[in-house]
């Protein structure tokens, strides 16, 4: 289990998070839902350790891993995209998504990765990670390499940027691969129709959790008060 406890963070002065308390359970999916600058993505990077909270505590396992920086948690199975695509120009994508050979999978394996993020083995696993990718077909590889490597923890940034309209079903099968290995995801969306594939989240707005629970529950939620409330008309 992975917590976030009574987190804050400040930055010139300026506080970004407020008691943040959230819970993240061994094979649940979870969304950290909200609109832009409400503090979703460094929720992210306090999760992987990149940044560290003003004060509060990160948990596994009951375990404060607080102190910890970015590799120590990756070696703990908690793990965001974990290659610098621009690192590994001019590689073959097959070699990229088994880190060169380290990484132990069958030949079937990539080649249902591949399928899965919707690229057909055929034509992707021999080709070069270079500039010829376009932007959704790199996002597509970077997923199908979370998908073999299977971190205990996985955070998603905004899966779904820079996909065509295919993204909506890919995420649900990718959240369904994850569950079937009892990993659990984390993901960071302000689309509620993303948001709702997930088992629970968690509705962040102005740096605080202003709803959790269900899936449906939290996008219900959000659709009747996100875009109505007085902060984002800039109201006091
Ligand atoms: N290094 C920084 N210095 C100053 N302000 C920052 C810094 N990093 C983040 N912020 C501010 O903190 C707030 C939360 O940012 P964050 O990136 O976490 O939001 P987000 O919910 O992920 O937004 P988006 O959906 O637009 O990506 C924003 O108002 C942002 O401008």
């Amino acid at each position: 289990m992975l917590c976030l406890r009574n987190v804050d963070y400040s930055r010139d002065g300026m506080k970004i998070l407020q008691e943040i308390n959230m819970t993240f359970r061994e094979g649940m999916s979870y969304s950290i839902l909200g609109p832009n600058g409400a503090g979703k993505s460094t929720v992210a990077r306090i999760l992987m350790g990149e940044l560290k909270p003003t004060s509060g505590q990160v948990l596994l396992d009951g375990k404060d891993i607080t102190g910890l920086d970015v590799t120590e948690r990756a070696k703990l199975g908690i793990s965001m995209a974990w290659q610098e695509p621009a690192r590994y120009e001019g590689i073959k994508i097959r070699e990229y998504l088994t880190l060169g050979g380290k990484l132990k999978v069958k030949e079937d394996e990539i080649k249902e990765a591949l399928e899965l993020v919707g690229l057909p083995y055929e034509l992707y696993a021999e080709r070069l990670m270079d500039k010829t990718l376009s932007g959704g077909e790199r996002k597509r590889i970077e997923l199908a390499s979370l998908l073999l490597l299977k971190p205990r923890y996985t955070i998603l940034d905004e899966p779904d940027s820079g996909l065509d309209i295919t993204a909506g079903e890919l995420i649900e099968n990718l959240l369904s691969e994850f569950k079937k290995a009892g990993a659990t995801v984390i993901l960071i969306t302000h689309h509620e129709e993303i948001a709702g594939k997930t088992d629970f989240a968690y509705f962040v707005c102005a740096g605080r959790v202003v709803k959790k629970g269900f899936s449906r529950e939290v996008v219900e939620y959000y659709r009747k008060t996100c875009g109505r409330c007085l902060f984002l008309e800039g109201s006091p």
